[in-house]
């Protein structure tokens, strides 16, 4: 997969971007996808809906920078899940990073948060979305400390790591079928290029042994357990609950 691009100065860091993910490797598997960088960043499109269904990491003016701002702090859910609101800021281990939405938001409330993703396209999407937020004057320095990837499969990395997260995050993905055109859009293509995790049931396995506080899965409200396994405690939102497997107080 050629990342397209009319700036031929970017061409060295474009060149940088596919060997790094091994993006060729996957021109096969992504057809129907193709990849091109502008003013705004990488971009993902659809090749069959242009306009409508570009894919894009904005953490500096997307709507997860708006969030940011007016979002609720640590009184939204998945703080709570993770255990902000006991006044805690842990380590957390975000082991399907996807577009790194769920991870910012615990990032901007202070968390270090390390993310792990497989997929190479929403690698190299999520690496050039947090390049931009690196260079920015405003959210850099603190996305610099708190924010990291790790391109490579939970399932090898979460048995090599070295040191114990606080948390392990789990947001694999599940068939989801919300109303929002928009956000029906959106989820579509990006289920489209990522596949259903089929394999999702492993992870709380290898997460649990190594988060020294808790794990916490996000699922859509329709959604079985991770796993058939019961949490500890449910907070539940709207359209998504998170289930949290609790082994020590979050001090
Ligand atoms: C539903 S998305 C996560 C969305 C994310 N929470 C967000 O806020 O943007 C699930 C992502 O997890 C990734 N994934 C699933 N299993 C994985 C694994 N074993 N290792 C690394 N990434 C994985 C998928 O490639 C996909 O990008």
């Amino acid at each position: 997969m050629v990342i397209q691009c009319a700036f031929k100065e970017l061409r060295p860091y474009l060149n940088e971007l596919e060997t790094r993910f091994n993006l060729a490797q996957w021109a096969q598997s992504c057809s129907g996808f193709s990849l091109h960088y502008d003013e705004t960043g990488l971009n993902l499109l659809k090749t069959d809906e242009p306009k409508l269904a570009a894919i894009n990491v904005d953490f500096v003016t997307g709507a997860v920078a708006h969030r940011r701002k007016f979002g609720g702090g640590k009184g939204q859910s998945i703080a709570k899940a993770v255990g902000l609101n006991k006044g805690a800021t842990p380590v957390v281990l975000d082991a399907t990073a996807g577009l790194g939405r769920d991870g910012f938001v615990l990032a901007s409330l202070g968390c270090k948060v390390i993310l792990h993703e497989r997929h190479p396209v929403v690698a190299a999407l999520l690496f050039d979305g947090l390049k931009r937020a690196y260079d920015d004057a405003e959210i850099g320095p603190w996305m610099q400390q708190n924010m990291s990837l790790v391109f490579g499969s939970s399932h090898t990395l979460l048995e090599q790591c070295e040191s114990m997260p606080d948390v392990v995050y789990l947001d694999p993905m599940f068939p989801h079928r919300e109303k929002s055109a928009l956000v029906k859009k959106e989820m579509r293509v990006f289920q489209e290029l990522v596949g259903a995790d089929t394999d999702a049931d492993d992870l709380l396995d290898f997460a649990y042994p190594l988060a020294s506080k808790r794990v916490v899965v996000k699922r859509p409200d329709y959604a079985p357990f991770l796993n058939d396994k019961t949490p500890s405690m449910q907070i539940k939102t709207k359209k998504n609950r998170f289930d949290v497997y609790v082994k020590a107080a979050m001090v």
